[in-house]
């Protein structure tokens, strides 16, 4: 048997196969969530004009400590059209103009009015400016305020709506196929013989893609005969990514491989160096993308976040669709490892991630309590812990 091949190899490979869809324009609102196709730029400057960032009076700092004359209003999307003159100041509220001649604003708390006339009694801001927020603050006119290829996060929506998009360039969404097979398998809440279990990794990856933004489709619990996987195969090749859970390793009954390779398929590689995940598989399929996960459950979950959801990120036209590792610290002691690279699931707590006990790769309580997965490279000596350890981050939404 060929050796594994190594973790980044194996994702450069796959991505190496992802062409990112047709660029699409969707109303603004419609993209969210979605990849920029191209730079967005911005159309307008924030501030438009010097804007209070408190509800008070504009005046003139010379004048400070006042009295002045009250001539006038400055509301929220109402400026106020004169320009303003020396010992005279105009009611402001958050979000209003500053009016032309004043350049300061006295926070309403720090002030008292008597008729027409307005004193100040509080301490000066400092700087005396420093409640007026100067035009392009935030951005200037053309700008950038997204790149082609980063997600439109809600952030990055509110960003380019202020910066004057009404519309944006993204890229079509990827039509995902999840195929789970297995004789043992039967669909949630059904009956179960001896021997049969609850299908669940569908469903969990349907999931997942779901929240990527995917259209999925699904198919199974396939039985463990060759004409039924073919047929869901033959089923799915208008998808741009098949996914395929269970029978990807080296029992007489794990078909993936053999149905492919009956089909024609291209088999790009088969077996990576990592725990859990072994087995997994790239192939393609006429103009399809196959990625076969291993069906132990957490090891589909964990392949499936190396794998195949950066593979269909790429197809959406995601700049960096592999997960961001970061530094933390560990809680306990860890052995050294194998010829595998090694994923752990682990806590966060408040002074570092602690790995779970159960790292069985059928065991979903432990997956389910997961926040992230400790990184550990393949043959890695013993980890202390206090040691920094890369992890992989699970979305907030594993938990909560
Ligand atoms: N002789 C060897 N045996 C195994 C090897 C090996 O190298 N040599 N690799 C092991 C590793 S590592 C993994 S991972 C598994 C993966 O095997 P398969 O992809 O063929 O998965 P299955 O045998 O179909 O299932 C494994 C396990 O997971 C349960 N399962 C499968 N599909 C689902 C589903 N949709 N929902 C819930 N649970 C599912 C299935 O019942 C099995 O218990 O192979 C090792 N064996
Ligand atoms: O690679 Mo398997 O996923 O170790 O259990």
């Amino acid at each position: 048997m060929k050796p594994l091949l190594g973790l980044d190899e194996a994702q450069a490979r796959l991505l190496a196969l992802a062409t990112p869809l047709p660029e699409v324009s969707l109303p603004i609102e419609q993209a969210a969530g979605r990849w920029l196709a191209r730079d967005l730029l911005a159309l307008r400057t924030q501030p438009p004009q010097p804007m209070s960032a408190m509800d008070g009076w504009a005046v003139r700092q010379a004048d400070m400590p006042g009295p002045w004359a009250i001539i006038g209003e400055s509301a929220a999307g109402h400026p106020f059209p004169g320009t303003v003159g020396a010992g005279e100041a105009v009611r402001i509220a958050t979000g209003g103009v500053v009016p032309a001649g004043t350049d300061m604003v006295a926070v309403q708390e720090d002030c008292r009015r008597d008729g027409d006339t307005l004193h100040f009694e509080g301490e000066p801001p400092r700087p005396l400016d420093r409640h007026i927020r100067p035009r392009g603050l935030d951005f200037s006119e053309g700008a950038m305020v997204a790149r082609a290829g980063e997600r439109l996060t809600p952030a990055r929506l509110a960003l380019a709506i202020t910066a004057g998009h009404g519309s944006a360039p993204v890229r079509e969404t990827a039509h995902v196929t999840v195929i789970e097979g297995g004789d043992e398998l039967r669909a949630p809440g059904e009956a179960l013989q001896p021997g049969a279990i609850p299908a669940s990794n569908g469903a969990m990856l349907a999931a997942l893609f779901g929240d990527l933004g995917c259209k999925v489709t699904r198919r199974g619990p396939v039985p463990d005969r060759r004409e039924a996987l073919r047929a869901a195969f033959e089923e799915a090749t208008a998808s741009q990514l098949i996914v395929t859970s269970g029978g990807a390793s080296v029992g007489d009954h794990d078909l993936v491989l053999p149905v492919l390779e009956e089909m024609g398929a291209e088999i790009d590689f088969w077996r990576v160096a990592i725990k859990p995940g072994k087995p997994l598989l790239v192939a393609k399929l006429g103009n399809a993308t196959v990625i076969g996960l291993p069906g132990n459950p957490v090891s589909s979950f964990v392949t499936a976040h190396l794998f195949a959801m950066p593979f269909a990120r790429a197809l959406m036209g995601d700049a960096a669709p592999l997960p961001a590792l970061q530094p933390a610290f560990l809680m306990a002691d860890l052995p050294a490892t194998g010829r595998r690279s090694e994923f752990l699931r682990a806590e966060f707590t408040s002074e570092g991630v602690m790995p779970i006990r159960l790292q069985d790769s059928g065991a979903l309580s432990p997956l389910a309590a997961a926040d992230a997965l400790v990184f550990r490279l393949a043959n890695s000596p013993a980890a202390k812990a206090g040691d920094v350890v890369r992890v992989l981050p699970l979305a907030p939404r594993n938990r909560s």
